[in-house]
């Protein structure tokens, strides 16, 4: 559905020249749910507005649903969707108003483009709002408005920049229920880029890892911790230090420990950290070392992120 070679956007202000997109290699193929995770500034909504044709790369090429979108930048937008980060919906039109004009925009004859408003109003529970404006819709309201207005050409291919960005953590689920539904029911392979560190991991199938317009990992989210990142167990143990790293299996992954309360903390970087676990406690135990609590924090994708840059995604998407 995409294959993209050595795309490249360098943009100039002034004196200033940006590299915002270094040369990124990218295949998504039919049905696949790929989301670009990366912080602030990475490249991932330039990638995406290159690959939707609405920005000429400096270099490289890109074939989406099957057309070069340098060459044949009409032909990939009839057959593509793209929610952008602004809302869509101008604010003063009523919503069925919007979703008609996007019909007509497609070229979709009334009574197609009659029929498939309604049916995306029901789909995205937007039913009865259809004589509303926009500017009186709630955030998440607007937002299902804006994937009804990226579907209403039934596109075989959607993209998404920052759907979920500004909504409350329940619009935010919400939306995704939508997204999901809609991408069973149309059969669509959806591109979208997020810095929501719990999204890519929960509702991606696979996750590009986007940094400094790079991609520095492409995997399925659980590949991409077991790869980059390790589960870390805490134990709290009555013991020594020389007795705990004697009693622990070697191989078992790197030991810290730091007196706690009278006991030993000890962490231990491992590889899955809930099967480890129990054979730990046993061989502290068999080494007269008790366990008082034990704890496992498994990996994730903020973790792959700091090992692969030594920075972490949370802090800068917070920053
Ligand atoms: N039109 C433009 N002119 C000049 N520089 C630009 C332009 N558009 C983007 N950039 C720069 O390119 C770099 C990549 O920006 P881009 O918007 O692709 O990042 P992003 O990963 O999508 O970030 P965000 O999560 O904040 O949207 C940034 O340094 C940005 O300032």
């Amino acid at each position: 559905m995409i294959r993209a070679r050595g795309l490249t956007k360098t943009f100039r202000r002034g004196k200033e020249v940006v590299e915002a997109v270094k040369g990124i290699d990218v295949d998504v193929a039919e049905g696949e749910l790929v989301a670009f995770l990366g912080p602030n500034g990475a490249g991932k909504s330039t990638t995406l507005r290159m690959l939707t044709s609405l920005l000429e790369p400096t270099a490289g090429e890109a074939e989406v649903a099957g057309h070069d979108v340098a060459r044949s930048p009409a032909q990939v937008r009839a057959r593509i969707g793209f929610i952008g980060q602004g809302n869509g919906g101008g604010f003063s039109y009523r919503v069925r108003d919007e979703l008609h004009n996007q019909g007509r925009f497609y070229g979709l004859s009334s009574a197609v483009y009659t029929e498939r408003a309604a049916d995306l109003l029901a789909a995205l529970e937007l039913g009865g709002l259809e004589k509303r404006s926009v500017q009186s819709l709630s955030g998440g309201q607007r937002r299902r408005l804006d994937v009804a207005l990226g579907l209403m050409n039934h596109p075989p291919l959607l993209f998404l920049d920052e759907p979920t960005t500004g909504l409350d953590p329940h619009s935010r689920a919400n939306l995704w229920e939508h997204i999901s539904a809609m991408r069973e029911r149309y059969g669509m392979t959806v591109v979208l880029t997020t810095h929501y560190l719990d999204e890519a991991d929960s509702m991606a199938e696979r996750v590009v890892v986007i940094d400094h317009g790079q991609i520095i990992a492409d995997a399925a989210p659980d590949a991409l911790k077991r790869e980059h990142a390790d589960d870390r167990l805490t134990l709290v143990v009555d013991g020594d230090e020389a007795a705990v790293r004697q009693a622990l299996p070697v191989g078992l992954g790197e030991v810290t420990t730091r007196p706690h309360d009278g006991g030993l903390m000890v962490q231990v970087a491992t590889a899955h950290g809930a099967a480890a676990l129990p054979g730990a406690i046993e061989a502290l135990r068999l080494a007269g070392v008790p366990t008082t609590s034990a704890d496992v924090r498994r990996a994730s994708l903020d973790d792959v992120f700091l090992n692969l840059t030594g920075r972490s995604l949370r802090e800068e998407a917070a920053a």
